[in-house]
Formats: structure tokens, C-alpha cells, sequence
């Protein structure tokens, strides 16, 4: 094992800190104190980075007390304390001082680590409209005439252009100081260009009505435009009232996604802590080549960055993850973003299938309806499909088309479906075209044999698909697919002639996972009258099965995820792997995270009860090996699939969409990598 599996610090992620000390107004020894504390914490905790408030030695609102050579000199002197201090301590350490340099006085931000300054980075925007007037006691960054600075004895760099690289943890940072990041165009833009993956903030806001979530959207946009973690903290308790107040708001970003904020208004000090997934903010620049495109454009500022490289230690013990994970990547335990996520997937669908009608003249659709959950979805797709255009439901010529595998609950489900939309509802029986085929091919099932291989398999599929088309031509109409997202990732379906193909598949692009919340939405809607919302919920307490195999003596059927593992699993396999090309060993870890204790984090809503389980390492590491092999040895698949609407985010596996792949890829890396770095148990 090349480290330690179970450590957040293995998989690319950094602990990161705001911190809101309480403050003494022009108190530097209290000041001092209560930071040290809170380092002491973030120590115990094994944070790699520490973020403290503009101007917390001295505090911010003290005006022309900032001017005083008492008061800084006191605040010189705390720096070399904290400096002395973090000789034994983990974080770097990144603190704000009124600091004399060059003989002007700057508003700075102090990087510090293991007993060295590593850098200061003076504010560049000083705020000088409404109530402050900061021009009146500091000089800008921009205003800087030496690279070079002495502090505390110390001889540092000076400037607003650095990035701070940490060696061992593998992590870029740029520093900036509050109204920095309120200007058009924030310094740590172009810091984010030259590297930067975490972009700090020390800030002194005072709070007024609606400022809290100005600072937010400021904050969040800022990580989402330069797909980066944004970590904030504000001045708060203790600042002076003078004529002002101090919410201590503070807030760690990560490409657009809150991880963590502070309560404000608290009454002492506080830290906020997150555990920043730096992978993902390397794995989405990859991808995003504006981000590269615009490095170009800005090439001159971009260039002016400098690298400080200091080394830094990966902790020693193992640090667990403090970050929830999703157990579902397609669906939101929040209750309200998963309703709005399933109106916008069910409303993508029905868009995406309605156009295609439009476009191309045809009027009527064709779609085999099994009982189960893909073809109900997209039976209820195409209805409203129809609906929008104005169409009859009618036009919908729906067959049923019962097979060796068919069970008597998914037949009864299928007519009662076909009959509460009010479709064309027919049916076919596939068995004796089946017989023949096998007989034809001299397969051993039509002497007798009960051989259940995959030829067995796919006959039934492969005969259903050759109904449909040509049932499609005598009738004038489009195949609607049903197959899903999870069943593409895992090459779940039969291949060509058979449920692989279709005219226009509206749920290619939907999880296994979230299809059955999509039909609880559908249920819900409106969309649906009473009747059919109760066959809804008998479909949704179905097995998950392809019924190509009849059931064994005791009745057992043939289970989808015995075979292929969990959709739960396998979901998250397929999100992590190719959304955010995530090595196997990271997806493991994150996998076990979301899956390994079954108290742990919110289930998504109106999940059976007996579904909410836990998943054990060994399971996560088997499954995912499976699906692995099985995602590899099926691109063939998704290189020649019908056309579908992309829905969600790493939602799509279309070769002309967001996954395009050799169809003859091998999967022996991904497959290495699991073995070498993915503990047994
Ligand atoms: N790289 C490659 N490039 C081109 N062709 C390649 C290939 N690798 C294999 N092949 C060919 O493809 C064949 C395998 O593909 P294919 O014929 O599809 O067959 P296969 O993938 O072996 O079987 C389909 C599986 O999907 C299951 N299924 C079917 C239908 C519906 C559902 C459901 O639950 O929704 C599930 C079914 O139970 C069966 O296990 C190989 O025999 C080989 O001839
Ligand atoms: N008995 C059947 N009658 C009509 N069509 C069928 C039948 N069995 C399968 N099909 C068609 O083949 C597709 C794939 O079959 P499969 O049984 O795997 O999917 P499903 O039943 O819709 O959903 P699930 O995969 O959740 O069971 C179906 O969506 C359906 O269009
Ligand atoms: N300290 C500062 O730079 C404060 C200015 C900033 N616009 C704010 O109100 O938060």
C-alpha cells in the first residue's frame, strides 16, 4: 500500500480553516493569544492551512490608532511570536498585520510556516468610499519598492504576486485582503490563472443588512469562475462599534459549492474547516480549456506570479475525511433540490423527445413496455411528449411483449400502464418467434435443454428490438429507447438488434438511481391521474430485472444487481470515474465515506426503508472492479448509440457528448491501481 488509504491527505483533499478570533480593539497581546489558540486547534485537528482576519494582531477598526509606533511595534513583535510559535505547529499559518515596511505603512497578510515568514502580501485595494478611508493609513500593494522586506528579523519576500506552493501536500494558494475580492477584477484571478488552486481572503467587513450574502455571491463566484476554493474570514467579535458592527462571517467555497460557514454574530472566537477536494479542482481546470485559453489572454499578469516553494509534510497519522459525501452523485438528499433536479430532467426528456417529432414529421411513437422501471418512465415521457405537440395519445402504439422470463407482475403492471395512459396498448407474444429462432441457430433450449446463456438472452432481447422497428415502419412511427444511463456505464443491454438501439431514447442520460425518484415526481405531478399514479408505486416496488431468464423452481428471478452489483455502487462508480476521471483507489475512498456507516448523512427522500443500507470496503473494492472490467470491455456500446438529450452534469456517455472513448481500451491501470492502493478490508 503506497499510503495510508483511509487519510483524506492520501486522495488529494487539504484541511483548510477560516478562523474568528475575538479581538481586543488595539489589544496586540490579546489578539495574539487568542490566535495562538486557535492554531493550537487547528494543529490538533491537522489543517494544512489557516486563515485569520485582515489586520487581527492589531484589529481593524481602530483608525488613526493605527498610525501609533506603540501599537506596532506590540504588533511586530507578535508576529515573530506567532512565527516562533509554528516551529511545532502543523498549519501554515496566514495572519493579518498593520506591518511598517520601506517606510510607508501597508495593510498585509503574513504567511507563516514551521518558523519562517514564507511571504507578505500587501493589500492591493484600499477601500476609501463610504465608511472607510483605509487611503488614509495604508499604502496599496501596488505600491511596492522593494521585493524584499526585513521582519522580525527576518529577511521575506514582499509583494501581491506570489503563489505559495506547498511541497508534499501538493498545494498552490495565492493571498488576498478583503475589498480585494470586491473589485471587477480580483488579484486572485489572475493568481487562479498562474496556479493557485486555494485563494485566500483575510477580511474586516463590517456587517450591515443583505452584506452577508453579497460576501457569499462574491465568495462562491469567485470559486466557481476560477475553479478554485475560496476560503474567507472575517473580522467579528470584539472589532470595535464605534459606529460600525462585526458579524464574523466566515466561508469555504470550492468551485462554486458552500463547504462550510460560519454562524456570525457569535460571541467568541470560532473556526470554520473544510476539507477542500484540490483533485477536483485540478480534474475540472483539465477539462475546462477556457481556463487555459484565458491564461493566454492574461499572459502578461499571469506571468508576473513568482512560485515560493516551501516544503511541507503530509501528516503522519491517519486524518479521516470530515466532508460529507452524497451517497447518490444523481441524487440530492435535499429534498428540495431533488424535486427541482427531477423537474428539470423529466422536462429535458419530454423537450428533447417532442422536438424530435416536430422535426422530423412523424407523429407516432413505438415503445415496448415491460412492467418495470425504464420503459414506464419513458412510457410516461412520450405521452407527455404528445400532450405538448398537441397529439393524440393514441398516436403512442405501446406493445407489451411478453417473453420466457416474463413474470405475471410485471405483464399485469404493463397492460394496466398502457391502459391508464390511454395509449394504443397491444401485445406480442415473442415465445414462438424465440423457439424458432433457437431451433434456426440450433441452440440447445429448442431440444429441450434449459439453457439459460446469453444467446438465450438475446434472442428475446434482440427479437423485441426487431418488432419495434418494424412496427415503427408499418405504423409510421419513431422507437422511443428506454434504456438508461447506469445500464450504458455497465453495458447492460443487448447489443445492435436489441434494446441497445432505438429511434430517440429520452433516458439515456438518466441514472438507474434517479429514475425511480423521477417516477415518484411523475407521481406526484399532477401529470398522471390517480389510477395511474397508484400502478406507479407498484412498478416502483418491483425488482430490478431483465425477466430474459424464466424464474427458477422456487420462484427466485433473475436480479440485475446480483449480477452487475448494486446501482447504488455502481452509480457512484460511474459519476466519480467519469465526470471527474477520478483514479479507482479515490473513488474507493469517497465510496466508502458515502456508504460505510448507514447513520451517516442524509438519505435522499421517500427511499423504502429496507433499501438504506451500508456498503463494507470489501464490497465497495469488489464492485468497483466489476465495474471496471465492465465499463471498459462495453465502450463498443456507447460508441454507436441513438441520440438522447444530455440531462445532467456527467450525465451523459454519448460518443458525441460528455464521454468520448476507444472502443478498444484496456482497463489494466485502472485495474492495477485498485489492487495496489485499495486495501483487502
Ligand atoms: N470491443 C468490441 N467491439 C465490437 N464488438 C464487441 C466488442 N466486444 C464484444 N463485442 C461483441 O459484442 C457481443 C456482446 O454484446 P451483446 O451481444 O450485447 O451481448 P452481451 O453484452 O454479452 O449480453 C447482454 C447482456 O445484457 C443483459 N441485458 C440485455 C437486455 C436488457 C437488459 C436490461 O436489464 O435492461 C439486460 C443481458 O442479460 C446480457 O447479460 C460479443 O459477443 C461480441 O460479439
Ligand atoms: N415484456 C416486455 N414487453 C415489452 N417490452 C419489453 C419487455 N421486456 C423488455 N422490454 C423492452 O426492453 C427494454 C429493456 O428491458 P428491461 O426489462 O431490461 O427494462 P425495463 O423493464 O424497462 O426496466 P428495468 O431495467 O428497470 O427492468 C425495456 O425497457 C422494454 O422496452
Ligand atoms: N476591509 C475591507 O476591505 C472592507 C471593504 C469591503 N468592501 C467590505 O465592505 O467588506
Amino acid at each position: 500500500m503506497k499510503s495510508d488509504f483511509f487519510s483524506l491527505y492520501s486522495h488529494d483533499f487539504v484541511r483548510v480553516a477560516c478562523c474568528v478570533p475575538r479581538t481586543r480593539v488595539a489589544d496586540a497581546p490579546y489578539n495574539l493569544a487568542e490566535t495562538l489558540k486557535l492554531a493550537a486547534a487547528g494543529d490538533k485537528a491537522r489543517t494544512a492551512v489557516m486563515v485569520f482576519p485582515e489586520l487581527g494582531l492589531s484589529s481593524y477598526a481602530i483608525e488613526d490608532l493605527l498610525l501609533q509606533d506603540a501599537l506596532l511595534d506590540e504588533v511586530e513583535d507578535s508576529v515573530a511570536k506567532v512565527v516562533e510559535a509554528s516551529k511545532t505547529l502543523f498549519p501554515v499559518l496566514i495572519v493579518g498585520a498593520p506591518l511598517r515596511l520601506a517606510g510607508r505603512l501597508y495593510n498585509t497578510a503574513i504567511v507563516i510556516h514551521r518558523g519562517k515568514i514564507l511571504g507578505v502580501v500587501p493589500k492591493t485595494y484600499l477601500p476609501n468610499y463610504r465608511e472607510f478611508y483605509e487611503k488614509r493609513h495604508f499604502v496599496s500593494g501596488a505600491n511596492v519598492i522593494r521585493q524584499e522586506v526585513e521582519i522580525a528579523g527576518h529577511t521575506v519576500p514582499f509583494g501581491t504576486e506570489f503563489l505559495f506552493e506547498a511541497k508534499g501536500i501538493d498545494l498552490t494558494f495565492h493571498v488576498e485582503i478583503c475589498e480585494d475580492i470586491w473589485v471587477p477584477v480580483p488579484p486572485s484571478s489572475h493568481a487562479a490563472l498562474a496556479g493557485a488552486e486555494l485563494l485566500v481572503n483575510l477580511s474586516a467587513s463590517n456587517i450591515t443588512i443583505g452584506k452577508a450574502e453579497a460576501r457569499q455571491l462574491l465568495c462562491g463566484s469567485q470559486s466557481m469562475r476560477a475553479i478554485a476554493a475560496y476560503a474567507y474570514s472575517a473580522a467579528g467579535p470584539g472589532e470595535s462599534t464605534t459606529d460600525l458592527a462585526w458579524d464574523g462571517q466566515a466561508a469555504i467555497y470550492e468551485v462554486g459549492d458552500l463547504l462550510a460557514e460560519s454562524s456570525r454574530f457569535e460571541k467568541d472566537s470560532t473556526i470554520v474547516q473544510a476539507d477542500v477536494d484540490v483533485g477536483r479542482i485540478r480534474q475540472e481546470r483539465l477539462r475546462n480549456n477556457g481556463f487555459a485559453d484565458c491564461a493566454l489572454q492574461e499572459r502578461e499578469r499571469v506571468a508576473c506570479f513568482k512560485r515560493i516553494a516551501f516544503s511541507f509534510d503530509a501528516p503522519t497519522e491517519s486524518v479521516a475525511l470530515d466532508r460529507l459525501v452524497e451517497r447518490f452523485p444523481y441524487v440530492p438528499s435535499d429534498p428540495a433540490k431533488l424535486r427541482d433536479n427531477c423537474y428539470e430532467a423529466y422536462n429535458i426528456q419530454v423537450q428533447g423527445l417532442a422536438q424530435r417529432f416536430k422535426s422530423s414529421g412523424v407523429q407516432n411513437a413505438v415503445i415496448g413496455v415491460s412492467g418495470g422501471l425504464d420503459s414506464t418512465h419513458a412510457l410516461i415521457v412520450t405521452c407527455r411528449a404528445m400532450d405538448m405537440l398537441g397529439l393524440d395519445r393514441k398516436n403512442v402504439k405501446a406493445f407489451t411483449l411478453p417473453g420466457f422470463g416474463t413474470s405475471d407482475k410485471t405483464y399485469a403492471n404493463a397492460w394496466r400502464l398502457m391502459k391508464a395512459l390511454g395509449v394504443t396498448a397491444d401485445e406480442i407474444d415473442i415465445k414462438p418467434a424465440a423457439k424458432q429462432m433457437l431451433a434456426d441457430i440450433g441452440h440447445s433450449f429448442a431440444k429441450g435443454e434449459k439453457l439459460y446463456d446469453v444467446t438465450f438472452e438475446n434472442v428475446q432481447a434482440g427479437l423485441r428490438t426487431d418488432y419495434l422497428f418494424r412496427l415503427a415502419n408499418q405504423h409510421r412511427g419513431l422507437v422511443v429507447g428506454t434504456g438508461d444511463l447506469s445500464e450504458l456505464g455497465l453495458g447492460w443491454c443487448t447489443y445492435g438488434v436489441g434494446d441497445h438501439m432505438s429511434h430517440y431514447n429520452p433516458n439515456g442520460s438518466v441514472s438507474k438511481t434517479l429514475i425511480q425518484h423521477l417516477i415518484r415526481f411523475v407521481a406526484a405531478s399532477g401529470d398522471v391521474d390517480q389510477e395511474t399514479a397508484v400502478i406507479l408505486h407498484d412498478i416502483l416496488n418491483t425488482e430490478i430485472s431483465p425477466e430474459l431468464i424464466p424464474a427458477d423452481a422456487g420462484g427466485v428471478i433473475q436480479s440485475t444487481e446480483q449480477f452487475v452489483g448494486p446501482y447504488a455502487l455502481q452509480d457512484f462508480n460511474l459519476y466519480y470515474l467519469t465526470r471527474l476521471g477520478y483514479r479507482p483507489s479515490k473513488i474507493a475512498f469517497l465510496a466508502w465515506n458515502a456508504w460505510h456507516d448507514v447513520e451517516r448523512g442524509a438519505w435522499p427522500a421517500n427511499l423504502p426503508e429496507g433499501t438504506k443500507r451500508a456498503f463494507a470496503l470489501e464490497e465497495i473494492r469488489r464492485w468497483l472492479e466489476l465495474f471496471l472490467r465492465r465499463f471498459f470491455s462495453n465502450q463498443f456500446k456507447r460508441s454507436a448509440l441513438p441520440n438522447g438529450p444530455k440531462i445532467s452534469s456527467g450525465g451523459s456517455l454519448s460518443p458525441r457528448g460528455d464521454w468520448r472513448a476507444p472502443s478498444d481500451g484496456s482497463p489494466d491501470v485502472w485495474l492495477a491501481e485498485l489492487k495496489e492502493s485499495v486495501p483487502e478490508r
